[in-house]
């Protein structure tokens, strides 16, 4: 069994280089930010029969897009020596000493502050909920569940799932079933998400002692259980129609998707070829974009109809 690393705040990087604006906002994850953004947004607008108020939408996005980013800002410091030690990850600021530790810190508590005093104005069920998935992707899954155990990513991926519900509460300020469904959606979404690329990753996890599904199980095993999600994702999908949340144009659009997920999963367990792990990470990220997107069309469509 390989020894797997704990995380450790020091940085023994020299700090050569300057950091640029271009630095920070590279700590912030963007493009993932962006893709949580547009999550929540679709979960503020299937809170109401047709469209939220402007300043909610507003002030919900600034302050959950403010707070995953302070998350995704302490991540990079968290993970610095880890990132150090892998090739996908090793240029980045903190780990390269572009961006010093208690920089990093400052500009995500900046965030999360900021962050937080925004949703406390909606309401302050959203500020806290939004606050704990911030604890739960930068304190439980990065400090704890990533170096514990292989299950990190399916219990860690609750805060990633979060912001549909998030977006949900800033409009309402209360929790409502059907938000958990849209939960639910990417909660199935992200093993399969995560361990293509980490199957296409292997060697870096392995080499930084991080004990991810493919390192640990291997390959085959991690190969049956991105199956077996899409699988799920497949019956998870029809839950929004069939509460009568979601209508056609959603139900289509997303037993198109879940099915191509599941195609690109078979054929990653049965007839690989070189680069197929590394395809079915960019079709997932593809996937939610279009299955939130089906939402949305789904939604405005029932709306105006
Ligand atoms: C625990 C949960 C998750 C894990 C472990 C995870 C892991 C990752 C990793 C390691 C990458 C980097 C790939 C690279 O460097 O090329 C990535 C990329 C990405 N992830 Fe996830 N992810 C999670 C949840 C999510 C969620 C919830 C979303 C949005 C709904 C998301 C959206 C994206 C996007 C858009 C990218 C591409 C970023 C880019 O190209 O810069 N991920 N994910
Ligand atoms: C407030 C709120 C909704 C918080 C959630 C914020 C957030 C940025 C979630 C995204 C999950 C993600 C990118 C995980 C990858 O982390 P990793 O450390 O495994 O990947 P890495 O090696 O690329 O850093």
């Amino acid at each position: 069994m390989a020894k797997f690393n704990t995380p450790s705040l020091a940085n023994s990087a020299p700090n050569t280089e300057t950091a640029l604006w271009r630095d920070y906002l590279e700590l912030t994850k963007p493009k993932v930010v962006a893709m949580l953004l547009l999550t929540a947004m679709v979960g503020m607008c299937l809170a109401v029969p047709s469209l939220p108020p402007a300043h909610v939408v507003i002030l919900g996005l600034l302050g959950i897009g403010m707070q995953s980013a302070a998350a995704a800002v302490f991540n990079h410091v968290i993970d610095q020596r880890i990132d150090r030690q892998m090739q996908r990850t090793i240029h980045r600021p903190v780990a390269k000493g572009r961006v010093g530790t208690s920089q990093a810190l400052a500009f995500g508590g900046l965030l999360m502050v900021a962050g937080f005093a925004l949703l406390l104005v909606l309401n302050a069920l959203v500020a806290w909920l939004t606050f704990a998935s911030l604890i739960g992707y930068a304190v439980v899954y990065t400090v704890w569940l990533k170096h514990a155990t292989p299950q990190n990513i399916v219990i860690g991926g609750l805060a990633g799932a979060m912001p549909p519900l998030l977006g949900w509460v800033a409009v309402t300020g209360t929790l409502d079933p059907h938000a958990l469904l849209l939960v639910m959606l990417i909660f199935t979404w992200t093993p399969p998400h995560f361990w293509a690329l980490a199957i296409h990753r292997e060697k870096d996890y392995a080499k930084a002692g991080v004990p991810m599904l493919p390192v640990t199980h291997g390959v085959e095993f991690t190969k049956t259980m991105i199956l077996l999600y899409t699988l799920l994702l497949v019956v998870v999908g029809l839950l929004p129609w069939l509460a009568g949340m979601s209508g056609l144009i959603y139900l289509f659009g997303s037993l198109t998707l879940n099915l191509g997920f599941a195609w690109y999963a078979w054929q990653l367990k049965f007839h690989d070829r070189k680069g197929l792990a590394w395809q079915t990470f960019k079709y997932s990220i593809w996937h939610v974009f279009g299955l939130f997107v089906a939402l949305l069309a789904d939604h405005a469509w029932r709306a105006i109809g």
